[in-house]
């Protein structure tokens, strides 16, 4: 039986300490550089990071096609090190939907049960449970060549699912439909990993395909994890400069700590203005502040923080960008929502300033 839907269970699916993988040449490639991650049972829990950052590297660690050099690997509590792949209980999903062309929908479907041996009325019921999730029933007995590129991923989903692993891992499964049946995909992903309650593991460099899918993402960078959070943290309070860059679009101030009390702390502005900022991250001296543009107003020269001229403006339907060269040498992209009766107070070219709010503020460390 398909596992139950409910509240996500705190019992970790999977646990790494210190995993490390060093693949052999010269010179010999760091893919990891000791990485800890905790995965609960039955959360959605993306991997995100720039090309060569070492997702797929943790993927195939997990899934067994790789060993790793050093460190250990979990899954609900029994170490993985020493099981072949064929007995983890888990399934891949690649990019490449690798599916069997001449064979129908259902087929493909009820190819590893029967490679597992399974009685013929198992694998008949389990197709038609699956089929059923991923709304192929119509179709069962089309060949796969003969199917559009969405339908291929549910059928290549239904067949992960089919087993009825305890992980399922997703290598950029997305990456290759057109960005509506993307977008549709994700909301598909997230009912599927909700109705079978398996824990999902999912791979993608697409910032929004993370924010819009997961229970948790583990930001990386060079074989390294620089934050793990919900989308919603990961957004509001980014950890540092990178994750703050990689994940939506961020303005970074300089500014200096003139005072720290407790955890807020006074900061002083290019412009010479003083704001005061929560501080999660403790010392003085030269920061960085992070800005979201959508979380400051323009405003007239004087009444606001950072004075600069209005460079450009672009209208992109629901929002519009504006674009203001500060004084102090610093670019801002300042983002504001538009409604019929919005209008336009500045002109290009005109002297205006920034201003947003000292709680919107991150104070990041470089
Ligand atoms: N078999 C291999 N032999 C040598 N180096 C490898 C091998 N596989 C991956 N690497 C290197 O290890 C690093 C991490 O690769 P990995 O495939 O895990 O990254 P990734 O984040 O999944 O990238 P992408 O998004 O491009 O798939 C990269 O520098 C890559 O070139």
């Amino acid at each position: 039986m398909v596992p139950p839907t409910g509240e996500r269970s705190l019992t970790k699916a999977i646990s790494a300490r210190a995993l490390r993988k060093v693949y052999p040449g010269t010179p010999p490639v760091e893919a990891l550089g000791g990485v800890d991650i905790d995965i609960a049972d039955n959360e959605f829990f993306t991997l995100l990071g720039p090309s060569g950052c070492g997702k797929t590297t943790i993927l195939r660690l997990i899934a067994g096609f790789e060993h790793p050099t050093s460190g250990s690997l979990d899954m609900f509590g029994q170490s993985l090190l020493d099981l072949p792949p064929y007995k983890r209980q888990i399934n891949t999903v690649f990019q490449s939907y690798a599916l069997f062309p001449h064979m129908s929908v259902a087929e493909n479907i009820g190819f590893g049960l029967e490679m597992l041996g399974k009685p013929k009325s198992e694998i008949k019921s389990t197709v038609a449970e699956m089929m059923d999730l991923v709304q192929m029933s119509h179709l069962a007995d089309r060949q796969t060549s003969q199917i559009s590129g969405g339908q291929q991923q549910r059928v290549a989903l239904a067949r992960a699912l089919a087993p009825k692993p305890r992980v399922l891992l997703l290598d950029e499964p997305l990456s290759a439909l057109d960005f509506k049946l993307r977008k549709n995909m994700q909301l598909e992903l997230k009912r599927l990993q909700t109705e079978t309650g398996i824990t999902f593991i999912f791979v993608t460099h697409d910032q929004e395909e993370a924010l819009t899918m997961s229970d948790r993402i583990a930001v990386m960078s060079d074989g390294a994890i620089r934050q793990i959070g919900s989308p919603r943290d990961i957004y509001d309070h980014p950890a540092d400069r990178f994750v703050a860059d990689f994940i939506g679009d961020t303005n970074f101030l300089p500014a200096d700590v003139i005072a720290t009390e407790g955890e807020r702390v006074s900061l002083r502005l290019g412009s010479g203005k003083t704001i005061t900022a929560p501080a999660r991250h403790a010392g003085g001296g030269r920061v960085t502040l992070a800005v979201r543009p959508e979380h400051a107003r323009l405003e007239a020269e004087d009444s606001g923080l950072l004075p600069g001229v209005l460079s450009d403006a672009v209208y992109f339907g629901t929002d519009t960008h504006f674009h203001i060269a500060l004084d102090d040498g610093t670019a801002f992209v300042l983002r504001q929502q538009n409604s019929p009766d919005t209008e336009t107070r500045f002109a290009k070219g005109e002297r205006v300033s920034v201003s947003f709010p000292g709680e919107v503020a991150q104070v990041l460390r470089d």
